[in-house]
């Protein structure tokens, strides 16, 4: 994919109206996931149309899954025994290189994995180890490229270390149930980022009537049987409506969109909007759906939050934090310096360039006030990094980003939604 530089449109004004975003990348994962190796065919309805969910697609297929358009739904239809043999081009998605692997360790023949130069800096030791520990052959466990075969893998009991991330835990529930002996899995590490998606995990694992339940503070279990196949409809992503939300308060305008009481930290996102001082009004409509409007017109103040739960929203909280006439203090996000870059080095030097007082901290970044300025900011092929940047541009003229089509990672179309959104014309 070939960088896209673009200039961030600055708005003529308060930001106004109503936005409806896509399906929820995380959610989009799972259940085609979870469709993959089911029982039986499922048609998926709101399935996000994003880089990350295509490849997650792509890898399901190599997998043996046979994955149809049908007008705009899919139709997911499980192999009765996963084939593997491929290679599976992981992107620079999380989802997909810590996913599939314990699924390529049930497929008949060896799967290769690849992905983009910076997805060999992400983590995957914890993962890759559990899996050999429990008999996978690993080409070798520390990074991207690798491969993975069955060996002797059945599944059982492991301990590893997610603090880098969550998805290392939620990678060995999802394949679980097919698993010979499931899994017990049991975080021994530090801490433990992300809890509402491991959360996700075993609430979509138990609709399709698994047995998955939380055993401990930090461990998890599900049982081997079968995955009803399942028609479901995926909720809208939460993280990406947040961001354009941010718009709203960043402007000192208003915007509505349907937030669902469902798999999503849907709390925990608008509390984030909400300590930067955006006015809240959640209300239900026709057919039991809520909406949240996030008004931005009390302006932006200085906050001090621990982000760990919604650790994908820290850029944009990094730049609510840049714009804010008061100190702010994001904590409890180490492991985002193994995200798709080391967002807190990134955003720390990309805001810092645009002449905000921001310092890293061991967990986080901390933020003064003061008076930025347009200027270049380097995304790192960052999708997140892109949103950040593009809400500094709103109000800061001359804001230019290096590459948009990283957006392309979650958000089929940011800027023309961006555009849209803002009603401005350049
Ligand atoms: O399971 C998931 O779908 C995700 C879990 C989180 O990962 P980390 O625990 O690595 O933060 C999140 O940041 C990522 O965007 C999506
Ligand atoms: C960390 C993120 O993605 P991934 O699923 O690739 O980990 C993200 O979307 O912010």
């Amino acid at each position: 994919m070939s960088p896209t530089p673009w200039l961030a449109p600055l708005a003529a004004g308060p930001v106004r109206g109503e936005l409806r975003v896509p399906g929820s990348k995380s959610a989009s994962a799972r259940s085609l996931l979870l469709a993959a190796l089911a029982d039986g065919p499922s048609m998926l309805s709101g399935v996000l149309a994003s880089r990350d969910t295509s490849l997650i697609r792509a890898g399901l297929t190599t997998l043996g899954a046979r994955i149809d358009e049908v007008d705009d739904r899919l139709q997911v239809t499980p192999a009765a025994e996963l084939t593997g043999g491929g290679r599976i081009d992981c992107g620079l998605a999380g989802t997909v290189m810590r996913f599939l692997p314990p699924l390529a360790a049930l497929a008949e023949q060896r799967t290769e994995f690849f992905g983009d130069p910076a997805a060999s800096q992400r983590p995957m030791e914890p993962l890759l180890g559990a899996l050999a520990e429990l008999g996978a052959e690993v080409s070798q466990p520390r990074s991207l490229p690798f491969s993975v075969a069955r060996g002797r893998f059945r599944g059982g009991a492991v301990s590893l270390d997610a603090s880098g991330s969550s998805q290392f835990v939620s990678a060995l529930l999802l394949g679980a149930p097919r698993f010979p002996d499931g899994i017990a899995v049991t975080h021994s590490g530090p801490t433990l980022p992300s809890l509402p998606h491991i959360q996700m995990t075993v609430t979509l694992l138990t609709r399709r009537g698994v047995a998955a339940v939380q055993t401990g503070p930090a461990s998890w279990q599900v049982s081997p049987g079968p995955i009803a196949a399942l028609d479901e409809a995926v909720e809208p992503d939460l993280t990406n409506a947040a961001t354009l939300l941010a718009a709203a308060l960043v402007t000192g305008g208003e915007l509505t969109t349907h937030w669902p009481h469902g798999v999503q930290a849907g709390e925990e996102l608008a509390e984030v909007l909400a300590a930067f001082g955006a006015q809240l009004t959640l209300s239900t409509g026709p057919d039991d759906t809520r909406q949240l409007t996030v008004s931005g017109t009390q302006g932006l103040r200085g906050a001090d939050l621990d982000l760990s739960k919604v650790s994908e929203l820290t850029p944009v909280a990094a730049a609510l934090a840049a714009l804010a006439p008061e100190p702010s203090r994001l904590r409890g996000v180490a492991h985002i310096r193994g995200h798709e870059t080391d967002r807190l080095a990134a955003l720390s030097t990309g805001l810092g360039e645009l002449g905000a007082d921001v310092r890293q901290t061991a967990d986080g970044l901390e933020f003064r006030p003061s008076r930025l300025h347009g200027g270049s900011f380097a995304t790192h092929a960052d999708h997140r990094l892109a949103h950040a940047a593009a809400l500094v541009g709103l109000v800061v003229d001359g804001v230019l980003l290096d590459d948009v089509a990283c957006t392309t990672k979650t958000l089929p179309d940011f800027p023309g939604m961006w555009q849209n959104l803002i009603g401005a014309d350049r």
